[in-house]
């Protein structure tokens, strides 16, 4: 695991269409220490997925803007570069789980690094991974069979193979019960106590209470806020 920053200056994000431009992010600014459990907050519709995007490297923001995590210039760097940085540096997490339903959870673990490592190493690490998650009786099951927990556990799983330094989480209690979405919450917690950045994205308020500092999202503006105050309104 290495120790990387977030540096996000003045990104601004407009979608165009042929009948309307759409300013979703303007000019948002944050500073992110590696080891932080940082949430970014804000209604439906207010860009916080289109954030995430941008500081993935997934979606490109407008000029003028600068997106650095560790080394890596988002912006400026070739996709090429920015896809295998990805690879090393950076888990996903999603509220959808994004798992393949043909796949057990083992091969679902593996599969991103299938093309890459030695099949016996990564069989290894990917019962490993879903032992330490309570999964040691399911790993042999495809997702339809799965419980919405147990999927995400999966979906972690996966998303620690290569044990990377900040996990992007785009809602990932979303579509859970109260107690699965607990347990989600304490992995990330514990994830998250051995050094892990954790760049949380969601509007449930509920999840605020597991991490450190607390941003809104606001007519494209985004603004830090005391995290005791919202978890005490
Ligand atoms: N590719 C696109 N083209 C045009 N408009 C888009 C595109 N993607 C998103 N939008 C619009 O941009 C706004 C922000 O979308 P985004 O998905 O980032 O919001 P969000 O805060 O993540 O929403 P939710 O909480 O519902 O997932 C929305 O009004 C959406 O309709």
């Amino acid at each position: 695991m290495i120790t990387m920053e977030m540096l996000i200056d003045t990104l601004s994000k407009t979608y165009q269409s042929e009948i309307e431009e759409k300013q979703v992010l303007n000019k948002v600014s944050f500073h992110v220490n590696q080891g932080e459990w940082v949430n970014i907050i804000g209604p439906s519709g207010s860009g916080k997925t289109t954030l995430l995007k941008c500081v993935a490297g997934m979606m490109t923001a407008d000029t003028g803007s600068n997106v650095r995590i560790g080394d890596l210039d988002v912006l400026r760097a070739s996709e090429k570069e920015i896809r295998e940085f990805r690879r090393n540096n950076i888990g996903f997490i999603f509220q959808e789980y994004e798992l393949f339903p043909a796949y057990t959870a083992k091969q679902n673990v593996m599969l991103p690094e299938w093309p890459y490592k030695k099949e016996a190493k990564l069989r290894e690490r990917s019962e490993a991974l879903l032992r330490t998650l309570g999964l040691e009786e399911r790993m042999e099951a495809t997702p339809p069979n799965l419980s919405g927990g147990e999927k995400q556990r999966v979906a972690i799983a996966r998303a620690l193979l290569n044990d990377p330094s900040l996990l992007i989480c785009d809602e990932p209690t979303g579509n859970l019960d109260q107690s699965s979405r607990d347990n989600v919450l304490r992995i990330l917690k514990d994830l998250n106590g051995e050094g892990r950045t954790i760049f949380f994205v969601t509007h449930d308020y509920d999840v605020l209470p597991y991490g450190d500092r607390v941003f809104q999202l606001k007519s494209g503006v985004l603004k830090e806020i005391e995290k005791e105050l919202v978890i005490n309104h």
